[in-house]
Order: structure tokens, then C-alpha cells, then sequence
């Protein structure tokens, strides 16, 4: 099976770099810098099992890709539009598309461009990239993917790749719960830049984590998203199985790129408008991004 990981990023290089470890013929898609260092010295990956180089084929233009049989789609939910399209010459009509991101819009616009077969997923992960074709791996990993025909061919390679992959029948319920981890992290982690487990010991956190929460809970449950029970208590929780990661929200803000907040506490505070729910926690998380994205940050 021909895999092509579009972003080689964080998230890209951690779920390719677990294909490639396990024998899958993987090309990274992404920007010159990290692609130059791949090509040379192989994926530099660095986990709590494993550190070391991987050999891998990494490319600048998706149009450099023949015929892969799945895609795993890791760019930033701005970007994804502009990949989808580049993408179209190179797909098969039954490659599958199997979008790795945060927000929950990204598989609908996906679908909106692409007639191939497009599966969400909510990514539970936590990494970054230290340096260029780096990518430092500091906890989880696992992958729920929504379901469909072709949902547990893919969910079988992962797994036996290293990848916990569950199959969800509500993954909207799924990606909705993921976005409110999101909303209660990234924010707080990208002004500060501050890392989970020392964000939590800040007096003051838990209560706003808990309030940005009910609010994104009250905005769910006017679109009519059914989220799980129990669900503040896993949040609160997330900062213990990830506690020296900062957000991927904070990782653009200290590269001094434009985050991808619009489409987490800021796609709150657009549904709470449209649907007359009170959202000014979100609001100002959203805000504090914003005008951090403006200003720049100062990084610890
Ligand atoms: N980091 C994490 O721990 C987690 C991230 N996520 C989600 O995963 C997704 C990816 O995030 P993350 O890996 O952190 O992001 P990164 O910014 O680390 O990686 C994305 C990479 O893709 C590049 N890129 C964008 N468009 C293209 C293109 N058309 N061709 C080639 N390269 C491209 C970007 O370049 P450039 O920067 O120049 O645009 C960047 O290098 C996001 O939705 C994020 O929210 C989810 C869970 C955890
Ligand atoms: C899982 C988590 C919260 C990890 O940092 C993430 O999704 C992100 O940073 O965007």
C-alpha cells in the first residue's frame, strides 16, 4: 500500500514516522527545510521507546505523488482547502483520505472538494517538531476514526503499526469531544507558553478550563452534538497523561505563524453567536490568540 502523509509536521511526522518504523512505504509531503533534512539523514524521531533516524522519501509538491492508496491529511485546518486541491490530479478514486486534525469542519470541507472516500478522526497525541525533519514524540498517540466501509482496513494498519486506532459510529460526538480538549488547552499553553502540567499548577486554571468547557458543552448541545458523560472529568485529566507538551497552538504562535484558533475557541464563538449561547470565556481565549498572533510571544 502506497501511504503520503501531506504535512510533515508534528502530527504528520509522528503517525508516518510509526508507518515507516513498522515497513510502510510512506513519502512526507512538507516544506523544504524539514524535507531537505529527511531526504538527507532519514526522519530524526525521538520517543520515550525509540530515538533514532528513519530511513523516509519526503517531497515538497503533492503533485510528486503517484497514485497513493491513502492519504493522511496533517496540515493545519487553514491549509486544508488548498491541499485538497492539489491533491485531486493525484488520487485514485478509491484512495482514502484519512484527515488527522483538530476542529471538527476539516472532513466535511474535505468531502466538499474530493468525491474520494474521506474518514475523520479524533488524534490524541502529543508532539512536536524541535528542530527541522525532527520530531520529538511526548505522549499518547491513539487515533478514533469514524466509520465507514473502509474505515477497518485503515484502523487494522495502524494499529498493527503501533497506533491504537478505535472505529466510532458517532464520531461527530467524537471530534466535538476533542474540540472542547482543544479549547480548554490550546489557548492558555500558546500565551503562556507554558507546558500542561505546569499550566495546571497556575491557581485560577482549573476553574476557566471548567467554565470554557460548559460553555463549548452548551454550544454542543444546541447544534445538537450528544457529547459522552464524564467528559470535563477526561479533560481536566488530560494534563496528567501529556504533561510536558505544550499545544500545537502554542508551537505556532512560537514560530511566530498564524495559529489555527479560528477553528477551535473561535469556532465556539461563532456557533454560540449563530445559535444565542453565551460564550465569553471562549471569547476571550480566542481574543488573547489573536492578539498574541499580532504581538508575538515571548517563549520560556
Ligand atoms: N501537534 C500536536 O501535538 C497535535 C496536533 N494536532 C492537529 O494536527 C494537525 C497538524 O498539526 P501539527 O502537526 O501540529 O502542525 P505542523 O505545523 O507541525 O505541521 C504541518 C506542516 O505541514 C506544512 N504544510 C502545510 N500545507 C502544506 C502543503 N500543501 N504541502 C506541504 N506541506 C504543507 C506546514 O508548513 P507551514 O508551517 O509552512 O504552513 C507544516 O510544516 C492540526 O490540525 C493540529 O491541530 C492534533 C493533535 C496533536
Ligand atoms: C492533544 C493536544 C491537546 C495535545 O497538545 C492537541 O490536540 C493540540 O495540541 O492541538
Amino acid at each position: 500500500m502506497r501511504i503520503a502523509v501531506i504535512g510533515a509536521g508534528a502530527v504528520g511526522c509522528y503517525y508516518g514516522g510509526q508507518l515507516l518504523r513498522a515497513g510502510h512505504d510512506v513519502t512526507l509531503v512538507g516544506r523544504r527545510a524539514h524535507v531537505d533534512a529527511i531526504n538527507a539523514r532519514g526522519l530524526h524521531f525521538e520517543s520515550a521507546t525509540f530515538t533514532g533516524f528513519i530511513p523516509a522519501k519526503a517531497v515538497t509538491e503533492i503533485a510528486e505523488l503517484a497514485s497513493p492508496d491513502l492519504i493522511l491529511l496533517a496540515v493545519k485546518s487553514a491549509d486544508t482547502d488548498e491541499a485538497a486541491r492539489a491533491l485531486l490530479p493525484v488520487l485514485k478514486p478509491d484512495t482514502i483520505v484519512l484527515s488527522l486534525q483538530n476542529g471538527v469542519d476539516n472532513p466535511q470541507r474535505l468531502r466538499a472538494l474530493l468525491s474520494q472516500p474521506v474518514i475523520a478522526a479524533a488524534v490524541y497525541v502529543a508532539a512536536e517538531m524541535p528542530g527541522t525533519g525532527h520530531i520529538k514524540h511526548n505522549g499518547r498517540g491513539e487515533l478514533i476514526i469514524g466509520a465507514s466501509d473502509r474505515s477497518a482496513p485503515v484502523a487494522k494498519l495502524l494499529t498493527g503499526a503501533g497506533v491504537p486506532t478505535e472505529i466510532a459510529d458517532d464520531i461527530d460526538a467524537v471530534q466535538w469531544s476533542k474540540l472542547l480538549n482543544n479549547c480548554a488547552y490550546n489557548a492558555l499553553s500558546a500565551v503562556a507558553q507554558i507546558s500542561y502540567g505546569e499550566m495546571f499548577k497556575v491557581s485560577g486554571v482549573p476553574e476557566l478550563v471548567t467554565t470554557t468547557v460548559q460553555e463549548c458543552m452548551a454550544v454542543a448541545k444546541a447544534s445538537g452534538v450528544a457529547l459522552p458523560d464524564g467528559l470535563l472529568d477526561n479533560i481536566l485529566g488530560l494534563a496528567a497523561t501529556m504533561p510536558k507538551q505544550l499545544s500545537s497552538t502554542a508551537q505556532d504562535l512560537a514560530r511566530g505563524k498564524p495559529s489555527e484558533i479560528d477553528f477551535l475557541n473561535g469556532f465556539i464563538v461563532r456557533k454560540g453567536k449563530e445559535l444565542g449561547v453565551p460564550t465569553p470565556a471562549n471569547l476571550a481565549l480566542h481574543v488573547m490568540v489573536k492578539l498574541a498572533e499580532r504581538t508575538g510571544v515571548r517563549q520560556a
